[in-house]
């Protein structure tokens, strides 16, 4: 890998001193391009694909695209290489290339961002795209992003070289007016400049066009990558259990994924294009200047305009940081200002009835108000700063005009450059000087970019603990044949480490119906969660029956979003029941009231009773028939005559069910055949009594 890397530095050098030595032609260049392409792509093998296809298409855009298809044909034609080769030659700039972005795969942020675009780069889903004239085409979806990243490079870069060549039409044209050959000039417009900018609108919307279809490609695959892994084994679960510093995983998934995207597309190939731009428009400087003097004195400095530039553009960029800096931190309190106005208006929104019963309204306005008149302060503040900064940048850009041909007035009366050469250093002045602005502005941009980039990496590194946790974890669920749901040593404990309750040997037989007692916080709900498998704290043997359905209801129910056939029929899809036995369960569940609303969508949770929601969880359960039905107190809700009557609906409904409640109703008792009453022993730790015969209810 080193000695390849100083191959290519040393025909890097050699082009380099044969450029300067004024010996580049085509049948020179062309061995040294090829040995350079043959490095560079030995070099790609071993760096992050993301990197790799800049590396691929700059070196093979760069050394086709600029030095042959421009410099040839333009030599073919003419006869003269030189104006149309740029000095540091194709093969150099291939070198380059090689070395820097091999240089940046070792840069660590680089490669944490490499990790997560090669995540898509190297997806092996298949997938298809339409292509113009061809039609559909089936490919990986890892294929398809890198060839479309491959094409937008490719465009970018014939943007920047249409540029160029646009800059030498300029030259052209205005030597052709200087000159007064009205054939040069009409040949200029019609024949140089017409195809190019028709060419130059055709690749602008191409680029545009694709960037959108990559971005949301790019991001529909990891949109599903990173919800994937989120739920996948109970992640979510448990990162919110060991309270993993991943605080609004949502905010990750929607926001945090679309910025990475946006920032990680526009930053790379902005950054390209702003690179090549500034070489390509250095070298058009530096050729120009040749033979320049320092204003008043006979002193030559070799590419005077280049540093002339570079100078304006440092300083005018220094000056909009002074005037512009107080921006950041406001522009970073507006985000915050407006985050928590937003916030109070969704805690409105989620409180609405007790705001109402209160009578909170008048304090909730003035709230809202105050916080409003926050974000006005720091918008007018914002305001006062961005005239201040606009003053100064609109006398900069006006000055742009002028300063070149102040610069280059004295060297054109004095007959060093044409009209046409005044011109093009005019165009090239002004690309040099955004360009470098464009490198000293971009940190603050860099700034935001690290915030994402480091709340996608902590997220997944929460991700990948809860995983951790799951997999490590010596509280095994295991199937077992015996028909029966055991506990064996099960010792289960709090996050912390710290001992909840031990089971020695407790047997569920099928049939059985179980009534679970104890103290509130013993621990009965955490040994329904250890017995659903998703507790991962502890030790020892849950042995569930093996092929057998298990279902749990809990306390408050999850009702989700939509119509309320999808509520009942959560977590199964829609259609696996029909109207009438959707429509029965809810009858049965004691919810006749709205078993005919099905189709209705709306936030259920919000607008059904907690008793009403416990009624349509028991639905739920009454739809799905599972062999075991968990009850954690998932009747509490209910008024005593209601619970019993649901009691005795699921006896009748699923004969053949076997339920563990948990309850501190002594109701309960009368619908059920065994009671285990969970005590609390001196040291506080719990374990399971079994009281074998539960308490008739009277
Ligand atoms: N995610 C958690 N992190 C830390 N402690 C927890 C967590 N979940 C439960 N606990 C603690 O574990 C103990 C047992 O809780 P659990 O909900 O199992 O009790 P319970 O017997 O079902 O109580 P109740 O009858 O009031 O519902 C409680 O002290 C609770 O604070």
């Amino acid at each position: 890998m080193i000695k390849a890397s100083l191959v290519l530095a040393l025909v890097g050098l050699g082009v380099l001193a044969a450029s300067l030595s004024g010996t580049v032609g085509v049948p020179f260049y062309l061995p040294l391009s090829t040995l350079a392409l043959a490095g560079t792509v030995y070099i790609g093998r071993h760096i992050p694909k993301f990197l790799r296809i800049f590396l691929v298409m700059l070196s093979v855009t760069h050394l086709l695209f600029v030095a042959l298809i421009l410099g040839v044909t333009a030599g073919l034609i003419t006869g003269d290489y030189t104006g149309y080769v740029p000095p540091p030659s194709a093969a150099l700039g291939a070198t380059v290339f090689g070395i820097l972005i091999y240089g940046l795969s070792y840069v660590r942020v680089v490669r944490t961002i490499c990790r997560i675009t090669d995540r898509y780069l190297e997806s092996q889903t298949d997938s298809v795209i339409r292509l113009p004239f061809i039609g559909l085409v089936r490919a990986r979806e890892g294929t398809i992003g890198t060839w479309i990243i491959g094409v937008l490079i490719a465009l970018n870069l014939s943007q920047v070289a249409l540029n160029v060549r646009l800059s030498f039409f300029s030259r052209d044209m205005f030597n052709a007016i200087q000159d007064k050959d009205a054939g040069a000039f009409w040949y200029q417009l019609f024949f140089i400049f017409t195809p190019l900018a028709a060419v130059f609108v055709a690749v602008a919307l191409i680029d545009v066009l694709l960037q959108y279809v990559l971005t949301i490609r790019w991001r529909a695959f990891l949109n599903t990558y990173y919800v994937g892994q989120w739920l996948g084994d109970g992640a979510h679960y448990r990162m919110q259990l060991t309270n993993q510093g991943a605080d609004n995983p949502d905010q990750r998934i929607s926001e945090d994924l679309r910025k990475f995207i946006d920032s990680t597309y526009s930053l790379s190939i902005g950054l390209m294009n702003q690179a090549a731009t500034l070489v390509s428009f250095i070298a058009i400087l530096w050729t120009i200047s040749a033979g320049f003097t320092l204003p008043g004195t006979d002193v030559e400095v070799p590419g005077l305009l280049v540093w002339i530039c570079a100078i304006y553009a440092i300083l005018g960029t220094w000056i909009t940081h002074l005037i512009g800096r107080p921006l950041i931190g406001l522009n970073f309190q507006q985000e915050r200002v407006e985050a928590n106005y937003r916030f109070s208006l969704a805690r409105l929104r989620e409180y609405p009835e007790q705001i109402a019963l209160l009578a909170g309204e008048p304090a909730e306005k003035e709230g809202l108000a105050r916080r409003f008149t926050q974000i006005v302060d720091n918008y007018m503040q914002i305001a006062l700063r961005l005239m201040k900064l606009n003053t100064f940048t609109a006398a900069y850009f006006q000055a742009n005009v002028v300063v070149p041909y102040i610069l280059t007035a004295p060297y054109y009366f004095a007959g060093k450059i044409t009209l046409g050469q005044m011109q093009q250093v005019n165009g090239a002045f002004s690309r040099v000087t955004s360009a470098l602005t464009y490198f000293i502005q971009i940190y603050t941009t860099l700034a935001d970019y690290k915030a994402v980039l480091d709340r996608l990496t902590t997220f997944e590194s929460a991700i990948a603990s809860a995983q951790r946790v799951g997999g490590e974890s010596k509280l095994a669920v295991t199937p077992a044949a015996s028909g029966e749901l055991r506990l064996k040593d099960l010792d289960v404990r709090l996050p912390d480490g710290s001992d909840l309750l031990h089971a020695k040997d407790l047997s569920f037989r099928p049939g059985e119906r179980t009534l679970m007692t104890g103290p509130s916080g013993s621990g009965k709900s955490t040994l329904f969660r250890a017995i659903a498998g998703i507790w991962p704290f502890g030790e020892g043997q849950v042995l569930v029956p093996e092929g057998q359905t298990m279902m749990l209801l809990p306390q408050r129910p999850y009702i989700p979003i939509g119509t309320l056939r999808e509520a009942v029929t959560y977590p199964a899809r829609s259609d696996s029941y029909n109207d009438a036995q959707i429509a029965e369960a809810l009858r049965a569940a004691r919810l006749p009231q709205i078993a005919d609303r099905l189709d209705e969508d709306r936030n259920w949770g919000q607008t059904l009773s907690l008793g009403e929601q416990q009624r349509l969880a028991v639905a739920r359960a009454l739809l799905a028939r599972p062999d075991w039905l968990f009850l954690d107190e998932a009747t509490a809700a209910l008024d005593e005559p209601t619970e019993q009557e649901i009691y005795r609906v699921i006896r009748e409904k699923l004969p053949s069910t076997t339920v563990v409640s948990i309850g501190h109703r002594s109701t309960l008792a009368a619908f059920h055949d065994r009671r285990i009453d969970m005590k609390k022993t001196e040291s506080g730790l719990s374990t399971p009594v079994d009281l074998r015969q539960a308490e008739p209810a009277e």
